[in-house]
């Protein structure tokens, strides 16, 4: 289990992390979710030990990172920053890495093949694709065969296929009672594979629910589409709604249809187009990751 407590982290006058708390329970893959700047990586470099916070404390299984009896046993991390020297093969990297690290060399073709590189092992790390880099990443984080798998944005650079291949690998992972802790600035990504969601803003923890909750508790919005959408816009504001446009439509949050309809009357502003529109998970996020 991965736990916050009251994490903060000031850099001079910037409060990347304030005061943030939440678990992430073995069995479930947890999604960390923020904008970019939201204090994603601070948290999870603080949770690795490569941050000292400001107060609170990051602890895993109860302990914090530096702690650890065996740290890569219990923790495999594939974090942002690139991977290995460009001249290596990645299986040289994978054994270099197993070699400091004490966990030891015996599953590194294993690994190899588990994350599809098996074809790839004895090429330059400098000629693999970004996609094979995050492949190698993750090989690199399962060499302890860690409980606890934290990832900062690992979608990034994956291909469709390659984003399968990581969803079935991570939902394995939590199935057998691993925990998963995976971080993204866009929570579409991540829908299909989180049981549960972290949201923060500008530091702050603003939501540490299930996907389901959140999914159940988004309200519907009105789509309006009209002739004169500044004039509605101001109507609907008016009245209380809350809007956002694509450009073409207004999005209405907290009016029913039939008050964006006779809102739309009384302001005497012709409709083209009024759908009620169940609640798309991203823009859940948004919302929410826009809200402080
Ligand atoms: N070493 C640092 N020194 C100064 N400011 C920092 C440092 N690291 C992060 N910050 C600031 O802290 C805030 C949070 O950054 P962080 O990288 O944690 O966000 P993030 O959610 O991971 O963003 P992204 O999705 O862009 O990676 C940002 O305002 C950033 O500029």
């Amino acid at each position: 289990m991965i736990e916050a407590r009251e994490l903060s982290k000031t850099y001079g006058s910037v409060r990347a992390v304030d005061r943030v708390s939440f678990t992430a329970a073995a069995g479930r893959v947890t999604g960390f979710l923020g904008l970019n700047g939201s204090g994603k990586t601070t948290t999870l470099r603080i949770l690795l030990g490569l941050v000292t916070p400001t107060s609170g404390q990051a602890l895993v299984d109860g302990r914090r990172y530096r702690d650890l009896r065996h740290p890569v046993r219990r923790v495999g991390a594939v974090l942002e920053q690139g991977i290995g020297h460009p001249g290596q093969t990645g299986r040289a990297h994978l054994v270099t890495q197993a070699v400091f690290s004490g966990a030891g060399r015996s599953r590194v073709d294993a690994l190899l093949e588990q994350v599809g590189l098996g074809h790839a092992a004895d090429q330059r790390i400098g000629g693999y694709s970004l996609g094979m880099r995050q492949r190698l990443a993750v090989a690199t984080a399962l060499l302890g065969d860690p409980p606890v798998l934290v990832l900062d944005e690992p979608a990034n650079g994956l291909d469709p296929e390659g984003i399968a291949w990581l969803r079935g690998l991570l939902r394995d992972h939590a199935r057998s009672g691993g925990t998963v802790l995976i971080s993204s600035h866009l929570l579409a990504e991540l829908a299909q594979l989180v049981d549960d969601v972290v949201i923060i803003a500008r530091g702050r923890l603003v939501r540490a629910t299930s996907l389901a909750e959140l999914t159940r508790d988004a309200e519907a919005r009105v789509r309006v589409r009209s002739r004169d959408p500044r004039r509605l816009w101001h109507a609907l504001t008016q009245a209380g709604g809350r809007i956002t446009t694509d450009g073409t439509a207004l999005e209405v949050a907290g009016l029913s249809p039939e008050e964006v309809g006779e809102l739309a009357f009384r302001a005497q502003v012709p409709v083209h187009e009024l759908t009620v529109r169940t609640p798309d998970l991203e823009q859940i996020f948004l919302t929410l990751a826009a809200t402080r």
